[in-house]
């Protein structure tokens, strides 16, 4: 599904190079869920970043699902990413004026869909994400816990094949992070690629793989034991 090979970036700040990947190589397969480990500044969120085709790349190549991302256009890597790829963010980064089901429903605007196909998208999403309850709420009247809930349900609703999620559950306590874990898990099992960077060193059990970065350069990358042995959790209860 990806292939990074050699790639590089840095950023001049004030005179100051700083080298964010180092001709970091890396191969992501379709169903994998790679959890991005590191210390602060080792070069998370710039990987996530470029995967993500919200950055570009120095030096080296990115192909994603065959197509080569350092030479192609602008329009074709926001094609790709739309089709592709839903967010996760720490902040949830939901639109405040708009109602859960609203911000739900945005990425469907970019979608080849008619209205009838848009709402039921929508309806199958909060039902999955317990959150049809509060469809006409905006979001500063919901918990921390379902505010992730509603952006998880935003990200999922194009039924992307990749997530990528920068620190999912930095902003919720240890019931709520456990709950927005075992659904990415869930997503996981459904065959949906996730890649994570957390600083919970713990989570690495949901996934499939651990990849930790220093210094811009891959450190660590090991299977996590294909024994995930989770207990199932009343995870979607408010
Ligand atoms: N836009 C930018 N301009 C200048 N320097 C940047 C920029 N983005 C990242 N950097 C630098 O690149 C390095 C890697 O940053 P990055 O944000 O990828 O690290 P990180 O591992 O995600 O850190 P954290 O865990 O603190 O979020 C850091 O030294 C950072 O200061």
């Amino acid at each position: 599904m990806i292939i990074l090979n050699n790639v590089s970036r840095s950023f001049i700040a004030e005179h100051i190079e700083t080298v964010a990947l180092d001709k970091l190589s890396l191969s992501v397969s379709q169903g994998e869920f790679i959890t991005i480990l590191g210390p602060s500044g080792c070069g998370k969120s710039s990987l996530l970043n470029i995967l993500g085709m919200l950055d570009d790349i120095d030096e080296g190549s990115f192909v994603f699902k065959g197509t080569e991302l350092a030479s192609a256009s602008s329009s074709t890597k926001a094609q790709l990413r739309k089709k592709h790829i839903g967010f996760i963010f720490q902040n949830f980064n939901l639109i405040d004026e708009l109602t859960v089901e609203q911000n739900i429903a945005l990425p469907l605007h970019y979608q080849q869909l008619n209205k009838a196909q848009r709402a039921a998208r929508v309806e199958e999403v909060l039902h999955r994400l317990d959150i049809a309850h509060r469809r006409t709420h905006l979001p500063a009247k919901l918990s921390g816990g379902q505010q992730q809930r509603v952006a998880i349900a935003r990200a999922i609703v194009t039924q992307p094949d990749l997530i990528l999620a920068d620190e999912p559950t930095g902003n919720l306590d240890s019931k709520n992070s456990a709950q927005v874990m075992e659904i990415l898990r869930q997503l996981n099992m459904m065959g949906t690629t996730i890649i994570m960077v957390t600083h919970a060193q713990e989570q690495v059990q949901y996934g499939t793989r651990v990849v930790r970065l220093m210094d811009g350069k891959i450190q660590q990358d090991s299977p996590v034991s294909a024994q995930r042995t989770l207990c199932k959790q009343e995870v979607l209860s408010d």
